[in-house]
């Protein structure tokens, strides 16, 4: 738990066992009490996947006051959809990494209401790094570079073992040396260092790390398909907002 709020605050809506929502009923929170108790609720989340949100918040309408916040992790849709959706309740959308699990994510927020926003912050600040957008339409851009982001790391650094495999290593332990740089090299970027500085410090002028470098983004080698993986999300993305 990331001490954003007190489990004792906290109301979970679930339909299956989860041991997230259990550790959080051994702290004190309620899970899928009656409905009622949602009168009390300043800001209600929805995290459910974008196709199923409006069947999933149908049974919770009633009960909700009208002044509590709709808070958004979905991809893809709307404010103003969800705001329609929600009887006209100010919603706020946040795109956070799954690295809020840990009180280490980065979460983007949009609202157009200044109160929802400031609810959004106050919930996501305490677990992730926040960035506030100025345009609803960034949040595409948002999902893919930083939502989307982890996979894409984790996609480089199973192809990093891989490589290591093909060059002899075993591959237990080309798996473990390249899962550990991972997190070896997130430990690096805590600062506000140029990437370039980082780079240069792991780059020996006419080294061996500057040997793989020039490969890896000959005529822009790494850079053309890591944009073709960002415009393909963002594609996506706009795709979900109808
Ligand atoms: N996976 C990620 O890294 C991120 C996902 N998101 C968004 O989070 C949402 C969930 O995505 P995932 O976690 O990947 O999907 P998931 O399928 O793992 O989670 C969906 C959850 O919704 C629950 N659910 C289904 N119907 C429900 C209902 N009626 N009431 C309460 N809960 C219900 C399911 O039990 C499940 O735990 C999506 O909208 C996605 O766009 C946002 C940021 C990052
Ligand atoms: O893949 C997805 O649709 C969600 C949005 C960002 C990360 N996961």
């Amino acid at each position: 738990m990331t001490g954003a709020v007190d489990p004792k605050d906290l109301i979970i809506l679930t339909p299956s066992e989860k041991p997230v929502a259990e550790k959080a009923r051994a702290l004190g929170a309620r899970i899928n009490p009656p409905l009622d108790a949602l009168a009390d609720a300043k800001a209600f989340v929805i995290g459910v996947k974008p196709a199923k949100w409006a069947e999933a918040s149908q049974p919770v309408l009633a009960h909700l006051s009208k002044d509590a916040v709709i808070v958004s992790v979905m991809a893809g849709v709307p404010e103003a959809t969800i705001s329609q959706g929600f009887e006209g309740r100010s919603v706020v959308r946040v795109m956070p990494t799954t690295g809020v699990a840990q009180g280490q994510g980065v979460a983007s927020l949009w609202s157009s209401h200044k109160a929802a926003l400031d609810t959004g912050l106050s919930l996501f600040a305490p677990m992730a790094e926040t960035a506030v957008l100025t345009s609803e339409d960034l949040m595409h851009a948002a999902t893919a570079v930083s939502g989307c982001g982890p996979a894409y790391f984790f996609a480089f650094t199973r192809a990093l073992a891989q490589a290591g495999v093909a060059e002899g290593l075993p591959e237990d332990v080309a798996m473990k040396l390249a899962r550990a740089t991972l997190r070896s090299a997130a430990a690096g970027v805590v600062g506000d260092e140029a990437l370039d500085t980082l780079i240069d410090r792991v780059a020996s002028p006419g080294g061996v790390t500057q040997a793989g470098l020039v490969v890896l983004n000959e005529n822009g080698a790494l850079d053309r398909p890591v944009k073709g993986a960002v415009k393909a999300a963002v594609d996506k993305s706009t795709e979900l907002s109808g």
